[in-house]
């Protein structure tokens, strides 16, 4: 079983991966793509390797040309004790002086403690597709970063919990996870989900703005496949433009390069920027008389 609220007949395991911490799979039905924590015996807590496999999964996801939608979940319940988890942020019990750890891996047990997960969020900011975060349970510290750099979030009614423990053990996602978090639910809010460390539930969390919806846990996987189902119908085109209007106010002159680099491959693929390119190749001056100046 991959996950109790995982339906088998709706996905098939994307082939060419061996992952131990994650699972992948694609819709049978949609361009939809859903990618989960599977360490619900620690709430799904990442360590190194969990975050190079999230990265390879949604790399090959974001090269998909057929896919619009990633949901990011977590699998459960816990064996141990039936706890529900989307992730409860880094491995505290392989965390080194200078970040968290390889182990059970000779081949990297020589490598510096890594804090790539910045980088899984990086990804998710940038990818060109809707990534929904599927909250079945707790998400905690760097897994509440998670959430909130995701495009949307929806959550378990009765097992989504929202906490930030980072300054409990001494971490802070000075980024995303905290600055991001302000522009969602305010400057107020946001500071007391660090200072405090208040739990939210699902139906906090909505009302506050850092999620979308609450649903029946057992509907969360169905309405999030509907998601998913809806995003793909739409231009994708429009829907990757948006995405970049949306993180660009935000982002700096990054935001507008990966803004910029959409616009110009949609100028690439005018006729007008084809008669520069066959120019150059032809040996000739470029002829860009029939091209209006648009106004
Ligand atoms: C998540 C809890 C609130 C759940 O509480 P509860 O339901 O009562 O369950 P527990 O009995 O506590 O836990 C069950 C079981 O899981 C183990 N476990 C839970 N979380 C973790 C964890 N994060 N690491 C390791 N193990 C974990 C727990 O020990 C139990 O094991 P047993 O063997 O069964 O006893 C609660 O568990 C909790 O508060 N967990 C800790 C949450 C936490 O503090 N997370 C770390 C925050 S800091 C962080 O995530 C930094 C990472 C990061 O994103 C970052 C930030 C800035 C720069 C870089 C980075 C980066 O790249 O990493």
């Amino acid at each position: 079983m991959v996950s109790e609220t995982f339906d088998p007949n709706r996905w098939e395991q994307v082939e060419g991966f061996d992952f131990r911490d994650i699972t992948y799979h694609r819709s049978t039905e949609s361009g939809t793509v859903r990618i989960a924590f599977d360490r619900p015996e620690v709430r799904n807590a990442f360590r190194p390797g969990t975050v190079d496999e999230l990265y390879d999964a949604l790399d090959h996801a974001k090269r998909q040309t057929d896919v619009g939608c990633i949901l990011l979940t977590g699998n459960g319940p816990s064996p141990k004790d039936g706890g529900w988890a989307f992730c409860s942020g880094g491995d505290q019990s392989i965390r080194g002086d200078a970040g968290y750890e390889y182990e059970g891996d000779e081949a990297r047990a020589s490598e510096q403690g890594r804090l790539h997960i910045l980088e899984v969020q990086r990804l998710i900011r940038h990818i060109p597709k809707i990534v929904v975060c599927v909250v079945p349970g707790w998400a905690v510290g760097g897994g509440h970063s998670l959430h909130v750099v995701c495009d949307l979030t929806l959550a378990s009614e009765e097992h989504a919990k929202f906490l930030q423990t980072d300054p409990d053990v001494g971490s802070y996602d000075a980024g995303f996870g905290s600055a991001y978090l302000a522009r969602q639910i305010g400057q107020k809010k946001a500071r007391e989900v660090f200072f405090l460390g208040k739990t939210y539930s699902a139906e906090e969390a909505a009302e506050m703005g850092m999620v979308n919806e609450a649903v029946p846990h057992d509907e969360l996987e169905t309405v999030a496949l509907e998601w998913g189902e809806r995003i793909n119908t739409k231009s994708p085109n429009a829907m990757r433009m948006l995405k970049y209007a949306f993180n660009m106010a935000d982002d700096g002159f990054v935001g507008q390069q990966v803004f910029a680099g959409e616009a110009t491959r949609l100028g690439y693929m005018t006729d007008e920027a084809k008669e520069g390119r066959d120019a150059f190749n032809e040996g000739r001056e470029p002829d860009f008389s029939d091209y209006p100046w648009h106004y």
